[in-house]
């Protein structure tokens, strides 16, 4: 077979022998040099016509390119002291029919600050790997800050360790303090922009004549004020409320979003960015599509990954273990000892319809362990329109057994909300575990 090397030209060999590695020398059978890139010479400050033909001892401090050849062994990696230095060179023995005809040296890691750098580089690449690809670390240990084990809850963890790593943009829907910026941070926190700065910026809260310079910056003179966006650079903005957005501006976010590049205010100069765009909306967008406040291609452009927080009423499953992460979080802010809930309580609350979702309840159980005195929270301390709204079992139409059969499938699903042993409830209400197994199944529990 005719020699690949054929294929590559003399100017070719001699810039990758050039610049393929850090620095290259090649010595004959008896050790002389017969090939020395020009970016050894200059740190070794010799002339590379003159040390050509040497005894490459003479012309490189402690060097074992000669023992290489006399054992036939290579060195890979190994420490050579040079000019106060350490540096990590390969010495290849060259064979020709199987003699060995000379070696060759190549130098990755000039010194130790080299080594360290790249150390370092490896260290910190391996985190991130383990970050994104470590399966064994579970969705408790991923998402420490979003609580929740309902369905819902776990698929919306389980899409964000997709997508987390990608550079692609999301779409966040949902009620108001249903979570959506806790999920924009957990995709941050698990992409490899960790370590870069989340932005956001709330479009409801900022006059719109503003927005554009608030997202984008503005020429001032002879500087540039930087955005928000460019804030984020290397990291993540969330643009809370997107539909609140000009048309005018969300052309500019789509060319952003498409061709990595945003133009600042009073410059017609467009500055490349590499900025991850995580938007929400309280509402869904495709109704503003179809009345045109929102433009179609921007829609198509961020809805390809959209993640739906459903509202803390639609997953009251989760109310428990939410109750216990503000309690215990609240009672160490406020210095005093854990308090329980009366089961009561828990009726109460998983009987409201949370308009302010997991914001509201957040609130709420940060008031009543401020309030209550005992070491059991009682429902007397819960605010009134808590109460009030959640008395109300009964339907107001239906026959009485219809009733009956509603506050029935209530109750236990109640009990069930607080108690995972299924023969503690049914002692406690009095009936056999099979009766209760029947009405877990007759309510769809
Ligand atoms: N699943 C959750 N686990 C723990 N805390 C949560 C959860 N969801 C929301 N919260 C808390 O509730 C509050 C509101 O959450 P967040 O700001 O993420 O909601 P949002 O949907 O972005 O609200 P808004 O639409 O009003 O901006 C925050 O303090 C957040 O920490």
């Amino acid at each position: 077979m005719k020699s690949l090397i054929n294929n590559l030209s003399p100017e070719v060999i001699e810039q990758i022998l050039e610049t393929a590695f850090s620095w290259f020398v090649v010595v004959d059978k008896d050790a002389k040099i017969i090939y020395i890139n020009e970016e050894y010479c200059k740190f070794l400050e010799v002339n590379r016509e003159e040390v050509i033909g040497k005894h490459v001892t003479e012309v490189i401090e402690n060097s074992e390119m000669h023992l290489v050849m006399q054992h036939g062994v290579a060195h890979i990696a190994a420490p050579h002291y040079i000019k106060g230095n350490y540096m990590l060179p390969n010495r290849i023995p060259i064979y020709v029919d199987g003699e060995i005809v000379g070696a060759f040296g190549s130098v990755m890691f000039r010194d130790v600050n080299d080594w360290k750098k790249l150390n370092s580089h490896v260290q910190k690449t391996l985190e991130k790997i383990e970050r994104n690809m470590n399966t064994s670390m579970n969705q408790q240990e991923r998402f420490p800050n979003l609580i929740g084990s309902s369905n819902a809850i776990r698929k919306i963890k389980e899409t964000i360790s997709i997508i987390a790593p990608t550079k692609l943009p999301v779409l966040i829907e949902g009620e108001i303090g249903s979570g959506k910026e806790l999920c924009a941070r957990s995709i941050h926190r698990l992409s490899d922009r960790f370590e870069k700065p989340f932005v956001t910026i709330d479009c409801s809260s900022i006059p719109k004549e503003l927005l554009e310079i608030e997202l984008f910056g503005k020429w001032d003179g002879n500087t540039l004020k930087k955005g928000r966006v460019s804030l984020a650079d290397g990291g993540t903005i969330y643009i809370q409320e997107i539909s609140e957005l000009p048309l005018t501006i969300q052309a500019k976010l789509l060319k952003m979003i498409q061709d990595g590049t945003i133009q600042p205010v009073e410059t017609d100069e467009e500055v490349p960015i590499n900025t991850r765009v995580i938007v929400s909306s309280n509402s869904p967008l495709t109704e503003l599509v179809k009345t045109k406040q929102f433009r179609e291609d921007l829609f198509y452009r961020i809805q390809s990954i959209t993640l739906q927080v459903p509202p803390l009423r639609e997953r009251i499953e989760d109310l428990p273990e939410l109750i216990q992460t503000f309690i215990n979080k609240f009672c160490v802010e406020a210095g005093r000892r854990n308090i329980k809930v009366h089961r009561k309580v828990y009726w109460t609350l998983q009987n409201y319809d949370w308009p302010g979702n997991v914001r509201e309840l957040q609130d709420i159980i940060e008031a009543i362990v401020h309030l209550a005195d005992g070491d059991v929270i009682t429902e007397d301390i819960l605010p009134f329109h808590l109460r009030r709204k959640s008395s109300n079992f009964s339907r107001s139409n239906g026959t009485l057994e219809e009733i009956l059969n509603h506050v029935e499938g209530q109750v236990i699903k109640e009990y069930l909300l607080v108690e995972k042993d299924k023969n503690k409830i049914a002692q406690q209400l009095g009936i056999s575990r099979s009766t209760l197994y029947e009405k877990i199944k007759k309510h769809n529990l």
